[in-house]
């Protein structure tokens, strides 16, 4: 292995090759290549398919003769013998050979229809797979499906073998379907036949994929998806290189860019065992003649590859293969371990600094993110700069507020330095934690002069109000921006502690969602208890979104504003839609956060290039009331909106780069969530907050709808619909949903015969005012407010709109009349259940 990712070869020829060309191998006259990592090699041959005919067909013969005994009714395949095996018993040499991956017999019809088939090509399978545990192998690679129709069947027998403990038991066997990557007709055929397979297989964590790479370029929706499944090898046919100028054989840029981002992923998205990527070369034997440098030329430009690829992804990594010659195999094996713990795949639980002490190492994490730190003593300077110029005091007040083991005391003094007014700022760092006091102190005397005040109080209960301060520096923002209570905590500095124009940093952040397809954050939630609904920090768990853009949920400002602080200040509900243009399924939802830490001062954790829809700020809102517009600008920053954003709803944000202190929070879905092609996600997050318990915490829920084309001839029809399918869409109006039924008096048939007590009546036997079933269930209720169709809140504050409603209604009914055009319904297709309610499951304690 030269690199992260390991490179195999296809040895010799199919599975039902010549019995003599492998047992040639096995008595050693066909040398194997060395200098590969694995050799793909089918584990039977030929000799052992003829076998299990024979035997097959003696078993039918005897039972369709009646020749079999109530005991033997049970077929019974023998395992391969030493001439039926390709792989041969080895023993393991000390110079590290290169292993095998074993090919599953694919001659096999997994789909049949009569049993007694699909019971052989069971037995076979388990026989392979014993075999190859028995000699070590531990990644087996199983043909596709012959007959798409056909799914359940062939998954049932790959769901047998995945539930037998040969291959479940420690260290578990990994199956790995073969499949294209990607095919023209539909590009996410494919995906659907996996998705099919490992759906009926119940996700076993044993399953995984090889993909065949294609020739032509994979459309970037495809890609993603397949970089977060569990894809264990990457199949490289000869017959997918071009030629370049001289005469060697190298793969077209898209194709380069691919293997580099499966490199980056590295089988990540695998469960913990077997998880590596193998890149395996095949059929150059087909077009060695024709290129310079052999067969051996492909694997030398693949490992070229891969080593550009983890110079790029691991810059510096001393695991990187540059520098792996250097280093003892000791010294290897350690960065190697290190390489792991800092990249493995993991959800791990939020922290909650205001609530528990973080440790030592904690901080010590932190603190080697220096980006971030050198943002904030940007946005120090400027707000200091600012402050002296503005100010006529002789003196400032900087409250460092949560201030850990003192980066940020350090960075407040570097700026006053820089900007030679040290001695006119005092600086106070406010601090909870007893332990980190401790550091405060020793660093306090050794490196501060004793300049610093420090007080070890929690900041809400900090009511000294003789204190206070110019400037209030905080880093209390989780990977969801308020996830760790910072407007909660600032609120009380706010409140006892500022002056009129106390500077915060940072001054706003702002809490951003999308819906992920992610299968190993569904693996490692269903491994933990599946009651379990919590809010978790996914790292390097690959995962892809699956909306066209991230939606910008919430901000919080500091100081708070008059508006924020006139309505309940830190409770947030919102429903929010997304547009997601390719069918797949949801797992959860991601959170990311930015934060405008000064002025033009921002810090980022959305992924590059991220197109974020924007709320409508309040400014916004009442221009366009006032019907003001001006020029859009879909790229301003969201806290910069002001006139300027009016038309702009679009924005594009990256992550601030090299800063690494967060990754992101997931709000996981209990069971994965379906969503068909051009569909509108319509998602409901809150937080909230309960004085009783004094807790803080999120609830989330998704539905999903699509919109159907109803034409001209059927507009009436549909727009009765349009409001059926309404009622599907307003949970969040409340009684909406109980008046819309137009409900249709079906099964009375108009064809009176005038019998008294007949039982059908003419239509206008009703009266004219026809009544739904909602209608007559919220009369019971009282609830009703006569038929039109409308229910109003109780309380209605806005009485001023009283009377609206009907003006627009008889409007509607106008157009209703003329409209003989095409409408789109709104239909529910699915709906989650509104997870971790009152905080069950996760909740931050104030
Ligand atoms: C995310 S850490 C940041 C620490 C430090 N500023 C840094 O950058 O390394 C947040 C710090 O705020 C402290 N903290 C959280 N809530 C607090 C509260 N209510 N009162 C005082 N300190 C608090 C925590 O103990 C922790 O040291």
């Amino acid at each position: 292995m030269e690199s992260n990712v390991f490179v195999g070869v296809k040895f010799g020829s199919a599975a039902n090759a010549a019995s003599s060309e492998l047992t040639g191998h096995m008595k050693g006259s066909t040398k194997l290549p060395n200098n590969y990592d694995y050799i793909l090699m089918p584990v039977t041959n030929g000799r052992y398919k003829d076998t299990v005919r024979a035997s097959f067909q003696k078993f039918k013969y005897r039972q369709g003769n009646g020749a079999i005994l109530m005991d033997e009714t049970i077929l019974k395949i023998p395992e391969p013998e030493l001439q039926d095996l390709c792989i041969p018993p080895f023993t393991v040499p000390e110079n590290e050979p290169p292993s095998y991956i074993g090919l599953l017999s694919s001659w096999l019809e997994l789909e049949s229809h009569d049993n007694l088939v699909r019971e052989m090509c069971y037995q076979v399978l388990l026989n392979e797979c014993k075999y190859a545990r028995f000699v070590g192998i531990n990644k087996l690679i199983l043909a596709p499906p012959r007959e798409l129709s056909e799914l359940q069947m062939y998954s049932q027998v790959i769901a047998r073998l995945l539930n037998h403990e040969l291959i479940y038991s420690t260290p578990p066997l990994l199956l790995s379907i073969s499949l294209p990557l990607y095919e023209d007709s539909d590009s996410l055929a494919t995906w659907d036949l996996w998705h099919t397979i490992r759906k009926l297989c119940g996700y076993h964590p044993s399953l995984s994929i090889s993909l065949a790479v294609p020739r032509t370029k994979t459309p970037s929706h495809v890609l993603n998806r397949w970089l977060c499944e569990p894809v264990s090898c990457l199949l490289i046919s000869s017959s997918i290189f071009a030629t370049n100028q001289y005469a060697y054989p190298v793969l077209h840029k898209f194709n380069q860019n691919l293997i580099m981002k499966f490199q980056k992923i590295n089988g990540n998205s695998l469960p913990s065992n077997n998880s590596e990527l193998c890149i395996i070369l095949h059929g150059m034997e087909k077009y060695s003649n024709r290129i310079k440098g052999g067969e051996s030329a492909y694997l030398e430009y693949i490992n070229y590859l891969l080593k550009k690829g983890d110079n790029l992804s691991v810059p510096g990594d001393k695991n990187s293969r540059s520098s792996q010659h250097d280093n003892t195999l000791f010294q290897q094996q350690q960065q190697r371990q290190h390489y792991f713990d800092l990249h493995s795949p993991r959800l791990m639980p939020p922290l909650k600094p205001h609530s528990e002490s973080l440790t030592n190492y904690v901080y010590s994490v932190f603190e080697q993110d220096s980006i971030k730190y050198d943002m904030y003593q940007d946005a120090i300077q400027k707000a200091l700069h600012d402050l002296i110029a503005s100010s006529r005091s002789q003196s400032l007040v900087v409250l460092i507020a949560g201030a850990g083991r003192g980066p940020m005391v350090e960075r407040a003094i570097r700026a006053s330095k820089y900007l030679k007014v040290l001695d006119k700022v005092k600086i106070i760092a406010l601090e909870k934690n007893k332990q980190a006091c401790l550091y405060l102190q020793k660093r306090n005397f050794d490196s501060w002069n004793n300049k610093v005040q420090i007080i070890k109080e929690d900041m809400r209960l900090w009511k000294d109000e003789s204190i206070k301060v110019d400037l209030c520096v905080s880093e209390l923002l989780g990977s969801f921006g308020c996830n760790e209570l910072s407007p909660e905590c600032l609120y009380t500095v706010e409140r006892y502690h500022s002056k009129t124009n106390t500077i915060f940093i940072p001054q706003s952040y702002t809490s951003y969602i999308a819906p992920i397809a992610s299968y190993l954050l569904h693996q490692k939630v269903n491994e933990l208890n599946k009651d379990n609904e919590s809010v978790w920090i996914m790292h390097n768990v690959p995962y892809c979104i699956l909306s066209s853009k991230i939606n910008e949920l919430w901000t919080f400002e500091h100081p708070i504003s008059e508006f924020e602080l006139s309505a309940a200040p830190f409770i947030k509900n919102v429903v929010t839609e997304f547009k997601v243009k390719y069918r797949g399924e949801i797992h959860g939802l991601i959170g990311f956060f930015t934060a405008k830490l000064y002025n033009d001062i921002h810090i980022s954790t959305l992924p590059d290039e991220s197109i974020v829809k924007l709320l409508p700020d309040s400014d916004v809102q009442g221009l366009k009331k006032l019907n003001v517009s001006s020029s859009p600008d879909p790229f301003m920053y969201p806290s910069e909106a002001g006139v300027n954003v009016v038309g702009g709803k679009y924005k594009k944000f990256s992550h601030t780069p090299n800063m690494h202190s967060w990754s992101p929070l997931v709000f996981p879905l209990k069971e994965p969530f379906s969503v068909t092609d051009d569909t509108e996600l319509s998602v409901f997050i809150s937080r909230n907050y309960s004085v009783q318990n004094r807790s803080v915490w999120y609830e989330w829920s998704v539905e999903s709808f699509v919109y159907l084309l109803l034409s001209g001839a059927s507009t009436r029809r549909a727009t009765n619909q349009k409001a059926a399918s309404q009622t599907t869409t307003s949970s969040h109006k409340p009684g909406l949903h109980r008046s819309g039924h137009q409900a249709n008096p079906i099964g009375l048939s108009s064809e009176g015969d005038g019998a008294a007590f007949s039982n059908t009546l003419p239509e206008n036997a009703f009266l004219p005012v026809h009544e739904s079933g909602w209608q007559s269930v919220n009369d019971i209720h009282g609830l009703s407010n006569g038929f039109d169709g409308e229910e109003r809140p109780l309380f209605d504050l806005g009485a001023d709109d009283i009377g609206k409603l009907d003006e627009e209604e008889e409007d509607e009914d106008d157009e209703d009349e003329e409209d003989e055009e095409d409408v789109h319904v709104r239909v529910k297709t699915g709906a989650s259940a509104l997870h971790n309610v009152n905080g069950q499951s996760f909740s931050l304690q104030l």
